[in-house]
């Protein structure tokens, strides 16, 4: 990926007239105001490495697996999140990890981990560097330096296990590499975060991320049978049989961590034949109160779909003001939807177990106030899925702000947590000067609750769009803490929600975060900054 943006130069997208015109009228926001980035500009901090450091380092990972180089330290010194991307345009100076080691096993991560602790060095695992949460940030706690552990070279498939419907994958893999591996044997993982395309397996077990599929096969930390953690006072395999009484679970222990315990090298995952079928439906509903309930409906009776969305009044208008390179949910043609609320439905599997499941959730759904649209906005949203945030790059370069965050909380709390959400960041984007247009969907679904996804387009205003928009982040996630929602429901904590944490978990529950921390990482090496508190 390029350093300032999503992807890479040639999948940069223009904005479209009706983009620019929703930006010019609604938000008042020209190319004028906007910020775009100038390599020529940047600089990294010097490495505070010495060359004897290098060596020993290279005597560790080989010497073409260590490097002190800006080329290698400045891509794995900030990950993906807006901030992050607007500070490429305004903040030049970048605080860069002191070198970048790619280890080739578990030996050497261990043997690095070793040396980190005796040499006073901290340790960020990197994996597809996607985070949006500052989970990256090469902060140095206590240490004299930081490095960033790369793990491009667990990059396989280690074993499979047809038999058992599991697979063995390097914590570098991939999301398409692990489809391509697994489809070489027929089987599917069906994990579709938006980040799909970067981001990797280490990294989806160490965020519990959740990916767009997680109706039918649920979050990542629900797909991980079993993962090894390199931790700097030994490795840790936890994960032995489908279910366990042994004592607390210690996969959940190690599953968000986030590389405060060590690093993770692989994962035990469950897998899936290569569905037989996809089929599509679209909804829509007069709105959202009444969507909702449909979705709950069908998430507490098991209907079975392997994907269902719902987008509130302003996602859908503006995805039909701004057509097929929409800003939320890129949704194709807009002939057949009249405002209300979009619903999009897939199922896959077999022909038959594909065809049964649709057709219940269908019924529930039109039972509960949904109208079909057909097939067509679900197949044009698969399509684009994974497009989104590339448009995100060109409504920066064009004055806009445009984040996204998430929570979750229980279907009878979602509409005050909608509410409070939504009244919070506009309040706090109106006192900067900009009117904002906050969307909001539902993308994960569970039994007692779901999660609410918001996307928020302002305006930029004033010398400094990050401080601007770290105001209405402390205001949205101050509203969520008040209103009983989760910090966060897949972003994970990183920097950014780590003021939050003691919120949820309570003043116990971080007594044991950090007891656990200093057993495995006694002297405060990994990944120092992020998580615990
Ligand atoms: C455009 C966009 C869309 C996104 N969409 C989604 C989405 O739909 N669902 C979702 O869940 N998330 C999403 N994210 C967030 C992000 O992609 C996830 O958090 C992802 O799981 C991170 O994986 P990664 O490999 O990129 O990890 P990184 O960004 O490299 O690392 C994330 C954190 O985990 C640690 N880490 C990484 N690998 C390891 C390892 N092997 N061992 C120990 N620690 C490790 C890092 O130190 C860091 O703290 C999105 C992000 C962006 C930018």
């Amino acid at each position: 990926m390029d350093l300032s943006r999503w992807g890479t130069a040639a999948e940069a997208t223009e904005l479209s007239e009706s983009i620019r015109a929703l930006l010019r009228d609604v938000l008042g926001v020209t190319a004028e105001t906007g910020r775009t980035f100038d390599p020529s500009a940047v600089t990294a901090s010097p490495s505070r490495l010495t060359d004897a450091d290098l060596a020993a380092l290279a005597d560790i990972v080989g010497p073409g697996d260590v490097s002190a180089d800006d080329a290698q330290r400045l891509p794995r010194a900030r990950g993906k999140s807006m901030p992050d991307l607007l500070a490429w345009r305004t903040r030049p100076a970048v605080d860069c990890p002191d070198a970048v080691v790619a280890p080739g096993d578990d030996d050497e991560v261990a043997a690095l981990l070793d040396w980190c602790t005796s040499e006073k060095v901290a340790v960020v695992p990197f994996g597809g560097g996607t985070s949006v949460v500052g989970g990256l940030d090469p902060d140095t706690g206590t240490n004299r330096a930081v490095l960033s552990v790369d793990l491009a070279h667990f990059d396989g498939l280690e074993s499979i296990d047809p038999e058992s419907g599991e697979a063995v994958l390097g914590a570098g893999v991939t999301g398409p590499r692990a489809e391509e591996l697994l489809a070489e044997h027929g089987f599917s993982l069906g994990h579709f975060p938006q980040s799909f395309p970067y981001a990797t397996l280490g990294g989806y077990a160490m965020t519990r991320s959740s990916g767009q599929s997680s109706a039918g096969y649920g979050r990542f930390d629900e797909m991980v049978s079993g993962l090894t953690v390199v931790t700097p006072v030994g490795v840790i395999e936890a994960g032995r049989a489908p279910a366990s009484a042994a004592g607390p679970d210690l996969r959940q222990w190690l599953l968000g961590s986030e590389g405060a315990f060590g690093v993770c090298t692989r994962v035990r995952v469950r897998i899936h034949p290569v569905p037989e079928v996809v089929r599509h439906e679209a909804f829509r509903f007069p709105d959202f109160a009444t969507g909702a309930a449909a979705l709950r409906a069908v998430e507490q009776q098991g209907t079975g779909p392997t994907v269902i969305r719902l987008s509130d009044e302003t996602e859908t208008m503006v995805n039909l003001a701004t057509a097929t390179d929409s800003i939320g949910e890129q949704t194709g043609d807009v002939e057949d939807r009249a405002g209300g609320c979009l619903c999009l439905c897939l199922f896959e599997g077999t022909a038959a177990h594909a065809g049964s499941r649709h057709a219940e959730t269908r019924e529930v759904l039109i039972t509960h106030g949904g109208t079909s649209l057909g097939p067509g906005p679900a197949q044009s949203w698969e399509h684009g899925r994974f497009g989104a945030p590339v448009l995100r790059d060109a409504l920066l370069d064009n004055g806009a702000l445009v984040e996204t965050l998430e929570t979750a909380t229980d279907w009878s709390r979602l509409p005050a947590l909608r509410a409070a959400v939504t009244e919070a960041l506009t309040t706090s984007l109106e006192a900067f000067g900009t009117p904002a247009l906050v969307m909001c969907h539902i993308s994960h679904v569970y039994p007692t609750g779901a999660s609410l996804y918001f996307t928020v387009v302002a305006g930029q205003r004033g010398p400094d769009p990050v401080a601007q928009w770290l105001d209405a982040k402390r205001a949205a996630s101050e509203a969520i803490v008040a209103a009983g929602g989760t910090i966060t429901h897949h972003h994970a904590v990183g920097v950014d929600h780590r003021p939050y944490l003691q919120s949820e978990i309570g003043e116990v529950g971080l007594r044991m975060l950090r007891a656990v921390k200093s057993a495995v990482d006694p002297h405060g090496v990994c990944n120092p900054g992020t998580l615990i508190p």
